[in-house]
Formats: C-alpha cells, structure tokens, sequence
C-alpha cells in the first residue's frame, strides 16, 4: 500500500501519524528541506519527514459517510481504509467491500434490521455490489456460483479474538439454509441440525478470553452438501487445534471451558459428582473468574443437556460425558510429594487420595493403577520394559497430561457424535465449506499451540496470495491490461522455516520426539546449527532456548522447553 509518488506541494491533503489517534488529517503548508510543514486539522503544526506521510482523498471527493468499496477511494492506504471504515461504523454500516472481500466491523450492539428475513430475500440473486455490502451478499454469490458452475466453493472468515468471526460464519449458515433449505413441513432439516448443535461445541470449546466472554478455541470447518436442486443434503463440521493447554491452565479474568462451570452450577448432577463451587478446584480456581455478566451457569447447564438431546446422545452418553468433566475436576486436584525413593513421588496426603479414589471411580478404572500411572512412566526397550519413578514436578505434567488429553478426545468424540446426528450426503458433488479459524496470535510467551495456529494463519495467507494477487494479476495479463502490478508479501520463506523436510522446525522437532536422549537444549542446538542465518528466524541474545519467527502479520516469540 505504499504511495511513492506523492506530489507534496503546498496545500497537498495528507494523513500524519499521530501518537494517540493513530493518523490524523492535516495539509501541507510549508516544505523546509528534507522535511515537510503540515498543519492536522485540529490547527496543530507538525514537522514531519516525506516519507512518513500519505495522500489522503480530497474531503469533497469523499461520499459522505464513507465509499461502501475500498476500491473506490483514489488513495488505497492504511489511514484512508481506517479512516473511511470509521466513518461508515459511526452510522452503523459494518460491512465494506474490498474488491470481492468483505470487511466486517464487530458492532459489539445487536443489529436485528440487518439480518432479518426481508435483508435475506432481498440479497437472494442479487448481483453482487448491487446492494450495500453484506456478509449475506457473500454467502448469495458463494451459493450461485455453486449452482452455475457445479464446483464446490469455500467462505475464508478470518479475524483477531472477538472480531466477529463466529457470529459471521452463523450468519452465513443462517442464509444458506434460507436458500438453499428444505420446504416447510419437512422433519427437522440438516440445516437446523447444524445450528442447534452450535450450544454443544460451544459449551466445550468456548472459553471466556481477555477479549471475549465467549471466544472459541478451537477452529472450525462447517461443510454444507447440496444435491443437485441446491437444496441442503447433509453437512459436517471439522474441527482444528483446540485448545488444550486451557483445560489445566489458566489465568485472571480467563476461565477454562464453560462446560465446567455449568457442571458446578448443575445442582444434583454436581452433587452426584462431589463437585462444588468452581474456587474448590485447582483447574478452576487459578483464576478468580467464575461467574459471566448477564449469563447463569445452571441455565446454560439446562441448554447444554437440551442441545444433546436435539443433536440424539443418549441420557446413558450423557452421563458419560459429565462424568468425564467431574473426574477430570478431581484428577486436578491431586497433589504430589516426595516419596522415599530418589526423584519418586506419592499421592500427597488424604484430601488428594480422596480426589484420586473420586477420580478413579469416574473413570471407572483403578484407583492404584491411576496412582502409579501418575507417579511413574514406563519405558520400553528392547529388553523389555522399565518403570521409571517421577519426581513431584513430573507427576504434576503426568497427571496435566492426562487431563489434557482425555478432554481433548471427549471435545473429538462430541464433534464426531453431532457429525452423526446431522448426516453428511455422500452422494453430494458439491459443497459450501465455512473456515472459522483463529487469527494471528502474538503473546509474551507463545506456547507449541501458539506456533501452530500461527503456522495455519500462514498457511492461509499463501493461498490467499495466491488466489487473490496472483491469479487477478494472471487475469490482467491474459486480457493484456496495463496494470501496475500490487506488491505483496511472498512468505514461501517462512513456511519453509516451519515445514520444509528435512530441517524446518517441525521437522527437527519429529526427529527430537524420536531419541530418548533429546532434551530442549540439543533441540535448540540444531535448530539454531541448522537454520542460523535464516532471515524469518532470530535467536534471543541472553538465551540459548528462546526464538523468534517473523510472520508475515509479525513476530511471535517462543522458547523450546522440555
Ligand atoms: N454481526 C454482529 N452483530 C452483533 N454482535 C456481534 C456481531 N459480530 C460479533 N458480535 C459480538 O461480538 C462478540 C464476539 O464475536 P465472536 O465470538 O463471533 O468473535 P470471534 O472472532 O469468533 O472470536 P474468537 O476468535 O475469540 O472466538 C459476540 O459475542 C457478539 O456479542
């Protein structure tokens, strides 16, 4: 988005950066050698170099309110795009068009004129750009080009934490199923199936978050089949990278899963469990944040069970599942200290072997084969096996593991229990497929999942280069149009960091997996040995395990720990 050929004469219209409002307007009213006199419009006089300033559209040029399509503004630069999304959020249009992308502004305020059932039929077959922008004219073109072409077609929602990502790829069900749903008077439709199952991966895969009360945490892949007529035959949801590491960590104002706190809050269930107020469990009580504005724990519990039985898990699976969530609950709870052997551990004291003996019973396994499971590991050799004691500190991971895991093969199996219930067509050829991902994280310490949702976003952003730069540009070349070509960013580099066999990261990281002598410095030595000089990659100055990658949305640092 550079504007290299900026005519900075006297009275010029730029943007000028500005510490607390990001950029603001201001005029060119003197150039004095290298660097330029602008004066904002708030009457401040500002020295400023050439280079740090950008044109900025004419005032009167600019409709009023904002142009409903970047690509109409004269000067495509990042103060013009957040200047001109401001002004069109301040009367309420969140949605602007980008050439064929759709930004959405999160309007944080319920907006029901805008996706009620006369917005859906007057986007039905619209020529898209015809109407104001919005996310239903997205969906409309998605599903005609399915109808006409008979190819299979794909809806990227993208976005930071509390965006609006979710709310949008809802929306973008809500108007497929209008068009392409079943006639009144059929039993219960896929397409409701799919909605309706919407509480159930909430409960389990949502969490409150620093930015969102209801952020998900996991990735999701809604595919929507249709049959020959458009008409909706079955559907499916993927999910991706949920977030594990929540289940036995968290901090204030985070919580951990919702479904937890709904179980607490569940009464005679929670009694049947020996579960109580979330403050008496270490999953829980790391942060001082139980309760959510405006939403009652036992009534969610209440939409939780009513969403399984919609999606068809039995009462006996139900249990199960609840069951799994309080024994979890209790595993958590166990405490570790020395033993008398060296490096060994034991159950710590009565509280613990009370919450170990609950968390058997709930697994329904033995009570001293989990306790040595926690407390020791076994290796296997070519003599045979070893059991090897833990320290306390290497229980603790034994027991988070534990927990970690089995929550995340519960989150699996639901996914796989709602895919059942709504049934996927087989027989469809086509598809529309809804990506709901996280953004691009960066945080102080980035942990192994971090790197992985990162290491997706990037993913993401090459095809997305390659779909939407490369082949527009293609196209243009084909039909021989003078086009100035758009730069962008080719990040061929950093996944070749991540991927590439057989030394990218991930690489040297299976290889490390694989010797039992590793450790997390012999696996920094080789990573920084073989890729040193790479120019994505940056070792820390005072650390010999801490990392950073430059991404193509910024850096993200993180440390290789054992
Ligand atoms: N179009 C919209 N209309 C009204 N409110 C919205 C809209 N989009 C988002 N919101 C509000 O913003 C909140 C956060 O949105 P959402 O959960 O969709 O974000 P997200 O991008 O999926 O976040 P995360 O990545 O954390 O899951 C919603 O709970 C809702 O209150």
């Amino acid at each position: 988005m550079a504007e290299p050929n900026m005519n900075l004469r006297k009275g010029a219209k730029v943007w000028v950066e500005d510490k607390n409002l990001a950029w603001v307007a201001a005029e060119v009213t003197d150039l004095r050698g290298k660097q330029v006199q602008v004066q904002a419009v708030s009457g401040k006089t500002v020295l400023a170099l050439p280079e740090k300033l950008f044109p900025r559209d004419a005032d009167e040029e600019e409709e009023h309110g904002g142009v409903d399509d970047m690509t109409k503004l004269t000067y495509l630069n990042e103060p013009g795009v957040l200047y001109n999304l401001q002004r069109r959020y301040a009367l309420n249009d969140i949605y602007t068009y980008t050439g064929s992308i759709l930004i959405a502004v999160n309007p944080f305020t319920k907006l029901p004129h805008l996706y009620n059932v006369h917005m859906m039929e007057q986007y039905k077959g619209a020529p898209f750009g015809e109407l104001s922008p919005h996310v239903f004219a997205v969906a409309d073109v998605s599903y005609r080009a399915m109808m006409n072409e008979g190819r299979s077609q794909s809806i990227l929602v993208s976005g930071e934490s509390g965006a609006g990502k979710t709310e949008t790829t809802k929306l973008i069900m809500q108007y497929l199923t209008f068009v392409g749903g079943r006639a009144a008077g059929d039993d219960r439709t896929v397409e409701q199936q799919v909605l309706e199952s919407n509480p159930l991966l909430e409960a389990f895969g949502n969490a409150r978050t620093v930015r969102n009360d209801n952020s998900s945490r996991f990735g999701k892949f809604v595919e929507i089949q249709f049959d020959a007529n458009g008409r909706i035959s079955g559907a499916a949801v993927r999910t991706y990278l949920l977030e594990r590491s929540r289940v036995v960590q968290i901090t204030d104002p985070e919580r951990n899963y919702h479904c937890f706190y709904q179980l607490c809050a569940s009464g005679k269930d929670a009694e049947k469990y020996k579960l109580g107020h979330p403050s008496h469990f270490h999953y829980l009580n790391q942060s001082k944040t139980y309760e959510l504005e405006g939403v009652s724990n036992a009534e969610e519990y209440m939409k939780t069970r009513r969403a399984m039985d919609i999606v068809g898990i039995s009462h006996e699976d139900q249990e199960a599942i609840f069951r799994t969530l309080a024994a979890i609950l209790h595993l958590g709870n166990i405490e570790f200290s020395p033993g008398r052997e060296h490096d060994s551990s034991v159950i710590k004291d009565q509280k613990s072997t009370f919450h170990m003996q609950m968390a058997a019973d709930l697994f329904r396994c033995d009570a001293n084969l989990l306790s040595t499971t926690l407390c020791t590991r076994t290796i296997q050799t070519r003599e045979g096996s070893i059991v090897k004691a833990l320290d306390c500190n290497a229980a603790v991971a034994s027991r988070d593991v534990l927990a970690k895991t089995v929550y995340s093969r519960l989150f699996d199996w639901l996914v796989a229990k709602i895919n059942m219930s709504v049934g996927q067509d087989l027989n469809s050829r086509v598809q529309i497929g809804v990506l709901d991902i996280y953004g691009f994280e960066c945080f102080k310490h980035n942990s192994f999942e971090q790197f992985c949702i990162n290491f997706a976003n990037e993913k993401l952003q090459q095809h997305f280069n390659e779909h939407v730069f490369k082949m527009e540009q293609d196209e243009y070349r084909k039909e021989k149009i003078n086009w100035s070509y758009i730069e962008f960013i080719d990040n061929q580099d950093v996944l070749d960091l991540i991927e590439k066999k057989p030394i990218g990261i991930i690489a040297l990281l299976d290889e490390a997996c694989m010797f039992p002598k590793s450790t997390h410095r012999t696996l920094s030595t080789k990573l920084f040995q073989n890729l040193r000089g790479h120019l994505r990659l940056e070792k820390a100055k005072f650390s010999e395990t801490d990392f950073t990658v430059s991404h193509y949305a910024g850096k993200a640092s993180g440390r290789i720990v054992s």
